[in-house]
């Protein structure tokens, strides 16, 4: 029997899931989750019909960095499963650039050229690789698979693709890729299944976790994404800034002499829901807080997220559903109903208390537009993907 193990190492998270491959879709035998990564982290155990097998605080060596995230992840993983035979380890890699879409097999060559999209994604591509050079040293029978979160936004039309400026910079890579994309392919296939006349319709997904972007998907494919060149755009996040003038970037170099790691510093790290509160990038810390800088992070979160949400709707002619997912989308009543709240001009009406209990579908009959909150899955999509690849 083959095993297929998953990496998902996310801005602050580790996720990760052993699965076992068969005739159908990979099954999970167990996912985790290491969250607070650089704080009072903690792993999470989930058995396969959802029961909580395990909930530890990381020591200190373990919590500081995705490395130590790692180390703790798989150590669980051998402890529980000694007699695994891992065929093939799927690894989110965040940025795939202009070269690579489909998933691919990780050779020495492809890595070097994925450690050249570093810069774009300094958040995420060094923890990425850092799991992929970690499994080739645990695992060394089993394929690397890569799969990436650029890939879902390849439909882009030319004008979701582009910025204006001048021509030599799209034909060197300078171009709106779009992020997310194993939640979103996830978030298409679901809603196929559940909502096969919606999935061909006009849809938004909000992917709102500690990186949050949305997605205008027109019959299942991505239209327009609100990140664009680099996982910084569109929404503000836990500690990046989302969209800002690029005239405020000029005036921190000139006037602030910053240079560019200053500013890439302030810009991944400093800003977001963390800068304006100057309390915490956590969503759960910030809702419990009645301190009103955590109020205000909390409301311009929320106002871009509406902003977006009118100008996708623009994109894609019309409306016909709303999906809430990632950390935040999944768990915060909170944050949809502020989100929702006086949109009945775009046919959405919130069901409030759908909505109190994360149901899946959370508006009422009295609006056109049909709101769901779906819980992701990347780990699956990865899985999928590996178990294709170990096949062929
Ligand atoms: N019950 C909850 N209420 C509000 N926010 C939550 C809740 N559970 C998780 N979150 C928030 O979700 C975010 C993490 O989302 P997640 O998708 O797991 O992150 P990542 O982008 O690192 O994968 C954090 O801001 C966390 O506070
Ligand atoms: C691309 C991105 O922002 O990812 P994450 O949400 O995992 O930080
Ligand atoms: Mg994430």
């Amino acid at each position: 029997m083959s095993h297929l193990l998953v990496l998902n190492a996310g801005s602050s998270s580790l996720k990760f899931g052993l699965f076992q491959s068969g005739p159908g879709d990979p099954q999970a035998l167990v996912t985790g989750l290491v969250e607070r990564i650089g704080g009072a982290a903690r792993l999470v155990l989930t058995g396969p019909d959802g029961d909580r097998l395990a909930q530890t605080d990381l020591p200190a060596r373990h919590a500081q960095d995705h490395h130590g995230a790692l180390h703790a992840a798989l150590a669980e993983v051998e402890t529980r499963f000694p007699e695994a035979e891992i065929t093939a380890v799927g690894h989110r890699v965040v940025h795939g650039g202009r070269d690579f879409a489909d998933p691919m097999e990780l050779t020495p060559d492809v890595i070097a050229r994925l450690e050249t999209l570093v810069p774009f994604a300094p958040l995420h591509q060094p923890h990425n690789l850092a799991g992929v050079q970690a499994a080739m040293a645990e695992f060394p029978q089993a394929r690397q698979v890569a799969c990436f979160d650029t890939a879902f936004h390849r439909s882009h039309p030319f004008v979701n693709d582009t910025f204006a400026l001048p021509r030599a910079y799209y034909d060197k890579g300078v171009r709106r890729y779009g992020f997310h994309g194993l939640s979103y392919d996830y978030i298409s296939g679901a809603l196929a299944e559940m909502a096969p006349t919606l999935h061909k319709g006009r849809v938004v997904v909000a992917h709102l976790g500690n990186g949050a972007s949305m997605c205008g998907m027109l019959a299942g494919r991505s239209l327009a994404s609100t990140m664009g060149f680099s996982a910084l755009d569109g929404l503000p996040m836990g500690t990046r800034s989302g969209q800002v003038d690029p005239g405020v970037l000029l005036y921190l170099m000139e006037q602030e002499g910053m240079d560019a790691a200053a500013i890439s510093d302030l810009l991944y790290k400093k800003s977001g829901l963390l800068g304006l509160s100057g309390i915490s990038h956590d969503m759960r810390t910030l809702e419990e807080s009645d301190d009103p800088h955590a109020r205000q992070a909390i409301d311009y979160f929320t106002f871009r997220i509406r902003r977006e949400l009118g100008g996708l709707a623009a994109a894609l002619d019309g409306l016909d559903a709303v999906v809430f997912t990632g950390g935040i989308g999944e768990n915060s009543a909170r944050i949809r109903h502020q989100v929702c709240s006086g949109m009945g001009w775009i046919g959405i009406e919130l069901d409030e208390d759908a909505n109190a209990q994360n149901a899946s579908v959370i508006s009422s009959d009295l609006g056109r537009v049909r709101v769901m909150v779906i819980p992701t899955n990347e780990e699956l999509v990865i899985a999928r993907a590996a178990a294709r690849l170990a096949g062929g």
